[in-house]
């Protein structure tokens, strides 16, 4: 399939949004003992390394695994966790990092896939959020862009697992 990229968001503007983002998180939790941020695999790593950089706290770093995609553009609905956290989460202040929302469906399932284990505190803060894709209500506490329903890559974000290693974020135009 033939396509081109055209930039959405520039690197710079990513930066700044990025560290008015990590400031936020910063003074939320200035009180807190100690913050896990909970990366998913593998969307939400380039952003949630360059988010934790802007959060002066102690904070520890987790990963999970959920499918939800495939290859395509097309949403299934079915959210499997494939690899769960290292860490125990009980009494922790958690912040779900996510490089993009579309359906709700992964998030929905995380948070409540994670509330099970009583964690002092449970957040969603994505990068990216696509709100006339939505179909289930998720609560999302910290949003960088709001955008159009496009299908963007970049950032940490793939198309058939491309083009996660683009400094900016581009959408994808079919030709
Ligand atoms: O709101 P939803 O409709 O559930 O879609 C959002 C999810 O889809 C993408 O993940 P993907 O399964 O493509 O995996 P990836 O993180 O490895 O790119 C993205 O990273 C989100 O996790
Ligand atoms: O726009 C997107 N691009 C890549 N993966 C995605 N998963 C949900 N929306 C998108």
């Amino acid at each position: 399939m033939n396509y081109r990229i055209e930039e959405l968001i520039p690197a710079s503007a990513l930066a700044e949004k990025v560290r008015e983002m990590g400031a936020k998180i910063e003074k939320d939790y200035r009180d807190a003992d100690e913050i896990i941020l909970v990366g998913l695999l593998r969307g939400s790593t380039v952003f949630l390394a360059d988010l934790a950089r802007e959060i002066d706290l102690d904070a520890k770093i987790d990963f999970m695994v959920v499918s939800s995609y495939g290859n395509s553009m097309n949403s299934s609905r079915e959210v499997k966790v494939k690899k769960d956290l290292e860490e125990d989460i009980k009494d922790k202040h958690v912040i779900i990092v996510e490089d993009i929302i579309d359906t709700g469906y992964t998030l929905e399932k995380v948070r409540e896939y994670l509330l099970l284990r009583e964690p002092a505190s449970l957040k969603i803060c994505t990068l990216l959020d696509k709100p006339e894709r939505r179909e289930v209500n998720v609560p999302v506490d910290y949003v960088g862009f709001s955008i159009p329903d496009v299908f963007v890559i970049g950032y940490g974000i793939d198309y058939a697992q491309r083009h996660r290693n683009l400094p900016y974020v581009g959408k994808v135009i079919m030709e």
